[in-house]
Order: structure tokens, then sequence, then C-alpha cells
């Protein structure tokens, strides 16, 4: 199957295609979506900081309006990333985490963070370059384990703060420097909830653009320990029967991806395709 939706770096000063358009209260939308004819978006009041060419939507160009703040556009209203997740057609969500990304990126790099002058975007090549020190910085992608912890029928599934109400997920967590993937997996897990795990199997990956993570998810096998919660990052954790599972993460994400997975061949039933 052709994706309909490939990334690329497009010269700006070509006219048409289509254009999203981010403030600091989301993107731009109305009845139609997201996706605005790019001229007359254009021809509208905005604040434009940058513009960028990000890629081909069913073969169209597609471009970014990173704006500097919000304003009025008839008939259209702003939205976060997140809600586009939760509804929507999944490779739109998947240009504008895409936009979302680069248009961040471009933003914090403006200025070199090695002489503090400012930085110039690279022809065709997704990049910032600084004349005079040569420095070139690419968009950051930081990889982030992901990891579904089980014990037979039971899988381990905790809380931070952070989370909707009810809702508990896998547990996760940025490497470091210096660690590999299993390192970083183990680490996490003795940090957030003080459990040991064993047989630690890759199950995918997923990009997450909260901020800018390269989700790799897996699944371990409980190999000693008794639950302790990290003090402000883990509010609860919990054995949970697969039987019996609190409100689990959004559908699309790789979080509910590993517990959909194990809960399927614990039972039986089918399993689950991971989303791009
Ligand atoms: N796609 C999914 O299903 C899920 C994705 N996630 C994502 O996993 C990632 C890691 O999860 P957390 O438990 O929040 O990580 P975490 O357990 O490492 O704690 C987050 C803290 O780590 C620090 N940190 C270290 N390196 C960082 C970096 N490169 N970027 C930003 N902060 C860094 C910050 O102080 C941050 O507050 C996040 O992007 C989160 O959104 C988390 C759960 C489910
Ligand atoms: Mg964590
Ligand atoms: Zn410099």
């Amino acid at each position: 199957m052709t994706s309909r939706w490939t990334t690329a770096v497009l010269d700006t000063d070509h006219p048409g295609g289509w254009a999203v358009a981010r403030s600091p209260e989301g993107f731009l939308f109305d009845d139609n979506g997201a996706l605005f004819p790019r001229e007359w978006l254009k021809r509208q009041d905005l604040s434009i900081l940058a513009e960028h060419g990000i890629g081909h939507l069913d073969g169209e160009p597609v471009y970014l309006l990173e704006l500097h703040s919000v304003s009025e556009v008839p008939g259209c209203n702003w939205k976060g990333l997140r809600a586009f997740m939760l509804d929507g057609d999944h490779t739109v969500y998947k240009v504008l985490g895409y936009a979302a990304q680069i248009g961040t990126w471009a933003r914090e790099h403006r200025f070199c963070g090695n002489c503090g002058q400012a930085m110039t975007q690279v022809p065709r090549e997704r990049a910032m370059h600084c004349q005079p020190c040569e420095l070139r910085n690419y968009p950051r992608i930081s990889p982030s384990m992901i990891v579904l912890v089980t014990r037979g029928d039971e899988v381990l599934l905790a809380r931070s703060p952070r989370f909707v109400t009810g809702v508990y997920s896998t547990l996760a967590g940025f490497a470091e420097p210096g660690e590999s993937a299993e390192d970083c997996l183990i680490r996490e897990v003795r940090e957030e909830v003080q459990i040991e795990v064993k047989n630690i199997q890759y199950m995918g990956s997923q990009c997450w653009p909260f901020p800018h993570s390269m989700m790799l998810g897996f699944h371990a096998e409980y190999a000693g320990g008794e639950i302790v919660c990290q003090e402000d990052e883990i509010e609860d954790a919990q054995w949970f029967n697969v039987h019996d599972l609190p409100p689990l993460p959004a559908s699309k994400s790789i979080a509910r991806y590993l517990i959909d997975v194990y809960v399927a061949r614990r039972l039986g039933h089918a399993e689950p395709v991971l989303p791009g």
C-alpha cells in the first residue's frame, strides 16, 4: 500500500498547494478540516513567522505557516494537536504532527546555540545553518522506551498526574546518553515502580509528536520486586487482570497497542495492527 503522506523539503517560492496554519493555540480548522488552499490562507490576516514546505498529501504539496500569534479567521477555529489525534483522519493527524515538530524546531533554532548569530534554512534540506561556525542543526528526535510489564494474566499499568482522570498506561521514559534501549527500559521501570523485568521483547515503534519522541515499544515479564511509585512522576501503579482493565490510552497510541496485543494473546483473539 502506498502512503498517502510523504515528507519532503519544498521550495516556498513555488505557488499553490495546500497549507496548514499553526499558532500557539494549535492548528486552524474549519468544516473541511485543517488543510486550506495555500494562496487563500496567505491572503488572510496572519502574523507569519516562517513558511515551510513539508511534504505531499495524495500527491499535492503541503506547506506550514508558522505564526507568531493567534488571529481571527472568519468561519475558522483553532485546536491543539491532541484533539486532532483523538478525532479525525489519522493521515491528517500525521501531517499535523510532522508540521508541529518542524515548526517548533525551526522556531527554536533561529539563532546558533554556539555563537548566537542568526541561522538560515539550508535549501533542499531540513536543516538550519550557522555560516560563521559551520554548525548545522537537524530536527530533534528523542528516543523513548515504552514497555508493558506482565505477570501471567496481569499487566502493570500506571498513572502520571498529567493523564486524563482514571486513565492508566504503560511505563515510558526518555533514553539518556550512553544507554542502550534495554538499559533505558530497565532503569525506567526501576525508577518509576521499583520492579525488575526479564525476557524483554521488541514490539514495534511509533513517532509521537508530544513533543518529539521516537517511541520504541517493548513487552517484558515481571522478574521481581513490589510496586513502589516514584514520587511526583507516578501517582498510582497497579497489576490489572486482563479481564478487568481500567480506562486505557487513546486507541492509536503505541501504549494502547502494547496492551491490546497482550490481551488478545491471553484471550486467544486476533492481534491488532500498530497504527503508523
Ligand atoms: N505514544 C504513547 O503511547 C505514549 C507516549 N509517551 C511519551 O513518551 C515520552 C516519555 O515519557 P515520560 O514518561 O514523560 O518520560 P520520563 O519518564 O523520562 O519523564 C519525563 C521527564 O524526563 C525529562 N527528560 C529527559 N530527557 C528528555 C527529553 N529528551 N525530552 C524531554 N524531556 C526529557 C524531563 O524532565 C521530563 O519531564 C513522552 O514523549 C511521552 O509523551 C508516554 C506514554 C505513552
Ligand atoms: Mg515516564
Ligand atoms: Zn554559530
